[in-house]
């Protein structure tokens, strides 16, 4: 029996060794990390049922890889460690109770810990030295012992100061400084560096991580200059006249020498709004443009945490909470092909199903064809699949080997034909996208009434995409116009739809006759014509008739049209079918006049208003149209220009940071109901 185990435990060593030097040595790992963390964790049950199988070379026992690169090697001045992990609350707790346990053990009985929750950034740890003040050297990890010298890549990061600044009480800095941080690469800029891989043929990188790690690892520091890199601190090492109690004043006094050290790092009291802390952060996660993989939970007291010491790899006093991955890697079954409004066909990947961040996903989206064509993005292909929060999930890149593949299927090509209607296909020069020219397509149709009922646009609600495909199919509606002629009789008619759901959207639709103007530009389906250029279009020539009798350059002149933007406008707009439309929606009641004052003129003309949070009764849709009914602007970022921000429930907190730092005043709902009512106060 223990033979078995022994057998087993020693399989697992090689395996793990394995996927540990792809991983930390290579930066190109083999398989995700749940699937290492799994082997290492039957590793560390077999260990634990029998100790005498415990090796000193265990990965249970150490961390990363011993560096075998051609960079310096150089020996830290003290350890880096690893974190033990914590899954659940119970666990968060458990690592309390061991904690205490221990610290019982040395005589220290009811301890009254206080603890700091650090964002767990995606990336590589960094010993910077700092010595009489200056960057002396940067080093990775390594196997925690001996790490690489990547001084000359570190140098090319901003974020990173070479000289520490005399503290604002003119002291010097100390004679050496060993601060400990974070190195990573935010998720715009990995997706486009794993597009550019791809594109050349080259292989990518697995996560964000790996980038990182790749980038700091070249040899030639022009490499990672041209990968942007960043930098969060998050710790003092070693020190030479340094002498801290609490782990937060390492992190205020990181902050006062200039190291970048997150603004969200809280200090709690007990372990209940730790857990709350570390949910908090789970739901923040999806909005943040660098990748967390959890939270690190230390205790305060540097006294404390010198108690408890380190157990293997971990130190005693820290945890990391960690989160379900976002990103996976599973097989890319097929490439299918949707069209849109305007006939333009959009690649959506069919995937082996693979949970990702809490779900099961088995389409994802591919964007568009050059998108496909630049990442090189093949049917068969092992790919990585993102799903961040609520954002569709979509295929990011092949996986690191699918590109060296010899078997590897021939480039996808969008269909000749359009998958709803057979109709041939053509690609427009100039367009990212393949179309089905044919007008009636039914998958066209379809998409642009939907779109005309949507959220954005004439907001009817309880009409959702399933309904408007049976209106469809039912032929009770062809055009936008034949929503306002629907009945309560003739969608009785219909299964599903009894008197009271059917007066009900009757009059959702009826009531969508107020909408403005703008919205019902964005509408009706004209290319180019979002939210933002219906709105802009409809302040500025004021009305329908004027926008038909508009020439090209006309519509030019109007703010944020250009040339070419206003010659597809113009053109769309003679279609007699576009004409049409435009005059039904006319005879139904549709409003095809601004309401609100020309430019420059109203209650609030000349101020700028920017939107957070969600307000208690106003949509963020309603809020704007009242403030530009009053003359007001509405942008979507706090600068200087800015007269007010609105701010809601769960108001996003850089907002509000920044509007406090430029002294823009914040206001809720009814401030601004009374700004739109009776303009701003007097001025002095
Ligand atoms: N896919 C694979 O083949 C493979 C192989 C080996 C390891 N792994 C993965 O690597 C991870 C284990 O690696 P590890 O030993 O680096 O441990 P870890 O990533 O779980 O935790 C330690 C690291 O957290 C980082 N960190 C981020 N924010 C921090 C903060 N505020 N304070 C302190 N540290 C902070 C530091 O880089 C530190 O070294 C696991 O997720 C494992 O799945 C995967
Ligand atoms: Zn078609």
């Amino acid at each position: 029996m223990a033979g078995g185990a022994q057998v087993r435990a020693a399989e697992l060593r090689e395996q793990l060794a394995h996927h540990g030097r792809r991983y930390y040595v290579e930066d190109d790992p083999e398989i995700d990390d749940e699937a290492y963390d799994a082997l290492l964790d039957e590793l560390r049950a077999l260990e634990a049922a029998d100790p005498t199988l415990v090796t000193p070379d265990s990965p249970t026992q150490r961390v990363g890889g011993a560096p075998v690169s051609s960079l310096v090697k150089v020996t830290h001045l003290r350890p880096m460690l690893s974190l033990a992990n914590a899954r659940s609350a119970d666990e968060l707790r458990a690592w309390v109770t061991r904690m205490r346990s221990h610290l019982a053990r040395e005589g220290i009985e009811d301890p009254a810990f206080r603890y700091v929750c650090e964002p767990k950034v995606d990336g590589l740890a960094m010993s910077l030295v700092y010595v009489d003040g200056v960057l002396e050297r940067g080093a990775t990890r390594g196997d925690g012992e001996v790490g690489e010298d990547v001084t000359h890549n570190l140098r090319t990061i901003a974020a990173i100061p070479a000289r520490l600044p005399d503290a604002a009480d003119g002291s010097a800095p100390p004679a050496l400084v060993e601060v400990r941080g974070e190195i990573f690469m935010s998720l715009p800029d990995f997706a486009a560096l794993n597009e550019r891989r791809a594109e050349r043929g080259q292989s990518t990188f697995m996560n964000p991580r790996n980038s990182a790690a790749g980038t700091i690892r070249q040899l030639d520091p022009r490499l990672a200059a041209e990968r942007p890199l960043s930098f969060w601190a998050y710790g003092v090492g070693e020190s030479d006249g340094l002498a801290f109690t609490a782990h937060h004043e390492a992190l205020d006094w990181l902050r006062a020498h200039g190291f970048p050290v997150n603004d969200d790092i809280v200090v709690l009291d007990d372990e209940d709004a730790v857990v709350a802390q570390c949910q908090a952060w789970q739901e923040r996660r999806a909005g943040l443009d660098f990748e967390i993989d959890g939270v690190v939970v230390k205790v305060d007291d540097l006294e404390l945490q010198r108690r408890l010491g380190t157990v293997g790899r971990d130190p005693r006093w820290a945890v990391a909470w960690k989160f379900p991955p976002t990103i996976k890697v599973t097989t890319l079954r097929d490439i299918m092909w949707n069209v849109g409004k305007f006939g333009d066909l959009h690649p959506f990947a069919a995937l082996e199903p693979v949970g990702v961040g809490g779900v099961v996903v088995k389409l994802a989206t591919l964007h568009n064809e050059e998108d496909l064509a630049r990442k090189d993005i093949r049917i068969g292909d092992e790919v990585l699949v993102l799903r961040a929060g609520d954002v569709i999930p979509q295929v990011l890149s092949p996986a690191p080997h699918a590109v060296e593949r010899p078997d590897r299927a021939e480039p996808p090509v969008p269909p000749s034909r359009c998958p709803s209607c057979d109709t041939p296909t053509v690609k427009p020069e100039g367009s990212v996208f393949t179309r089905c020219p044919n007008r009636s397509c039914p998958a066209r149709q379809w998409q642009l009434l939907k779109h005309f009922v949507s959220r954005g646009a004439m907001d009817v609600d309880g009409l959702g995409e399933t309904q408007v495909g049976r209106l469809m199919r039912e032929g009770l509606v062809e055009t936008a116009g034949d929503f306002y002629r629907l009945t309560v009789e003739r969608l009785t008619a219909l299964d599903g739809y009894g008197e009271v759901s059917a007066r009900r959207l009757v009059e959702a639709i009826e009531a969508s006759k107020a909408r403005l103007f703008a919205r019902v530009l964005f509408a009706i389906g004209l290319e180019e014509v979002g939210f933002v250029t219906g709105r802009s279009l409809a302040t500025h020539l004021r009305t329908v008739d004027a926008l038909l009798a508009a020439t090209p350059e006309e519509i030019a002149a109007v703010p944020g049209v250009g040339p070419i933007m206003a010659a597809r406008i113009h053109e769309q707009l003679q279609d007699p079918a576009m004409r049409a439309l435009i005059e039904d929606l006319r005879g139904l009641g549709l409003r095809l006049e601004e309401a609100g004052p020309p430019p420059g003129e109203g209650r609030l003309a000349g101020l700028t208003f920017v939107l957070t949070g969600t307000l208690p009764t106003l949509t963020r849709e309603e809020a704007t149209e009242r403030l530009v009914a009053a003359g007001a602007k509405v942008t979507s970022s706090v600068s200087g220009r800015t007269s007010y921000l609105a701010a809601g429930e769960a108001a996003g907190q850089s907002k509000l940071d920044k509007a406090e730092r430029l002294g823009v005043p914040v206001i809720d709902e009814a401030a601004l109901l009374r700004l739109v009512e009776e303009g701003p106060p007097a001025a002095g």
